[in-house]
Parts: structure tokens; sequence; C-alpha cells
């Protein structure tokens, strides 16, 4: 991801990142690894900004785009390695918990689904990719309380699967997991692969509508506006 400064998910980026994994599938990837351009941040989730007095349009494309790229990232029939280089919360963990495998660089970032503490809600289909990473009790525990775990807390619980020293370590990490899987029948890899996500991903895809309107609702309400907007100040002001 390269949208500086803060690889941020708006309209332009879902559809470029959904674009770019439909081409991957469709060529035949034997593996992808996410990642930011960024020296400190893997991306800051959602764009306030498609959220804040939206036009309604535009803001039903924004979630649709979104609910398509998690489709098409969570389902992929290749191998898929984040290597998280930086801050990752919210909508940014939501990529990485995504990805088969996890390598984030220590000591110092973060990452998690902060999204309680900003007044808004994770939806269903993040809570539900946390709960596949680290468990029902552990991510309870985080997302009621929006936590943003440290590496090595991360680590501990089981949201990441490796630290690495720096962005190279990482990569290169990323790169053995991958190596680890291109021996295998590519078939009787992505279908396991998809067996074990199956049940997370018809839980969108059959209340994909639904899952919209909450949104939309949920983003109309005036408690939820004056959220992002002190939210936004507080980014600001920083
Ligand atoms: C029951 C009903 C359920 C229905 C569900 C409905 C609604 C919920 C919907 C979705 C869930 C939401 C998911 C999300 O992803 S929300 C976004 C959450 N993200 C964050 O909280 C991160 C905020 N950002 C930060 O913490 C920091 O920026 C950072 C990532 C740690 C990086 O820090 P750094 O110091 O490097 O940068 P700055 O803070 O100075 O930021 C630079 C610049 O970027 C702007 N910015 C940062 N984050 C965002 C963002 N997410 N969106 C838009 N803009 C952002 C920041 O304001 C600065 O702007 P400036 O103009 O001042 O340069």
């Amino acid at each position: 991801m390269q949208k500086p400064p803060v690889n941020s998910l708006n309209l332009d980026l879902l559809v470029a990142l959904r674009d770019t994994l439909v081409k991957l599938e469709k060529e035949k990837c034997k593996g992808m690894i996410l990642t930011s351009e960024s020296p400190s941040v893997f991306s800051a989730g959602l764009d306030i900004m498609e959220m804040y007095r939206p036009d309604h349009n535009r803001a039903r494309k924004f979630w649709t785009t979104l609910q398509d790229t998690w489709i098409k990232l969570y389902s992929s029939p290749y191998p898929t390695v984040a290597a998280i280089n930086g801050h990752s919360p919210a909508g940014g963990c939501l990529l990485a918990l995504s990805c088969e495998y996890r390598v984030m660089v220590g000591p110092k970032f973060t990452i998690g689904l902060n999204e309680t503490q900003l007044g808004i809600v994770a939806p269903f289909w993040f809570q539900d990719c946390m709960r596949n990473a680290i468990g029902e009790r552990q991510a309870e525990l985080a997302l009621t309380l929006g936590k943003m775990f440290s590496v090595d807390e991360a680590l501990k619980v089981g949201l990441i699967d490796e630290i690495a020293k720096d962005k190279a370590d990482a990569i290169s990490k990323a790169e053995d997991f991958l190596d680890e899987q291109s021996g295998l029948p590519a078939l009787a890899r992505s279908t396991v692969k998809v067996a074990f996500r199956e049940a997370t991903l018809n839980r969108l895809l059959k209340n994909r509508e639904a899952d919209t309107k909450m949104f939309l609702d949920f983003i109309s309400m005036p408690k939820v506006q004056q959220a992002l907007e002190m939210y936004m100040q507080t980014l600001k002001k920083k």
C-alpha cells in the first residue's frame, strides 16, 4: 500500500486493492505479501472522511467495495502474508487478519480493532476475523475494550505469528512462509483454506445488503457523526 501519509482506506485505495486481488487470482498468483511503503503505518484503517457527513451513494459504494475487497482477500486461493511494518488499527488490522500469516515489526507499533474507543462498532465480520485468530474469550475482551496490542502482546495472544526486527526481516520471514507453501499441491491447499474460512465468508455473503444498510444507518446517526467529528479533531490537533 502506498497512499501517504497513513494508507487510510478510502474508496480509491479500496478499488485499487480489490482490482489487484481480482487480477492476482486471474493470473494464478503463487503468493502475496501485503505491506506498506510508510515507515511507521501499515494502514490507519478506514478513511474517516468517507464516513463523516457522507454522500449516501458514495458511502454505499465505499462499503460494498470494502466488502468485495475483504471477500477477495479472505478467500484467495493463493497464500497471503501480512508484513505489518507499522501501526495497524481497525480496518488496517482487518486486512492483516484476513491474510493467512502475520509478521509484525517490533517493538514499537500497535495493532487491534479499536473501533469501540472511537464510539463506532466493529462490524460482525471484523469481529469474526479477530475471533478466528485469537479465540472467543480474548476477542470479546479485546473488542469491548477497543484494545490496541503491542507487538509482544499481539504475539502472546496469537494475533500475529512472528516478530521481525525491521521491514526487510518481515519480508524475508513472509517469503519463508510462502516458500513453505509453494511445495504443496495448490488445489488441496486452497480447498482446505476455503473450508476453514467458509462459515465466516458465508455469514457476510448471505447478509451483505443487511450489513450495508446497518453501516449506512449507523453513520447517519447524529451521535456517531459527533463522535467521528471529535475524533478527527483529536487526530488533527495531534
Ligand atoms: C451495529 C452497527 C454496526 C455497523 C458498523 C458501522 C460502522 C463502523 C464502521 C466501520 C468500522 C471502522 C473501521 C475503521 O477502520 S475506522 C478508522 C480507525 N482508525 C484509527 O483510529 C486510526 C487513526 N489514526 C491514528 O491513530 C494515527 O494516525 C496513526 C495511524 C497511529 C499514525 O500516526 P501518525 O502520527 O504517523 O500520523 P497522524 O496521526 O499525524 O496522521 C497523519 C494524517 O492522517 C490523518 N489520518 C489518520 N488516520 C486517519 C484515518 N483513519 N482516516 C482519515 N485520516 C486519517 C490525520 O488526521 C493526519 O491528517 P493531517 O491533515 O493532520 O495531516
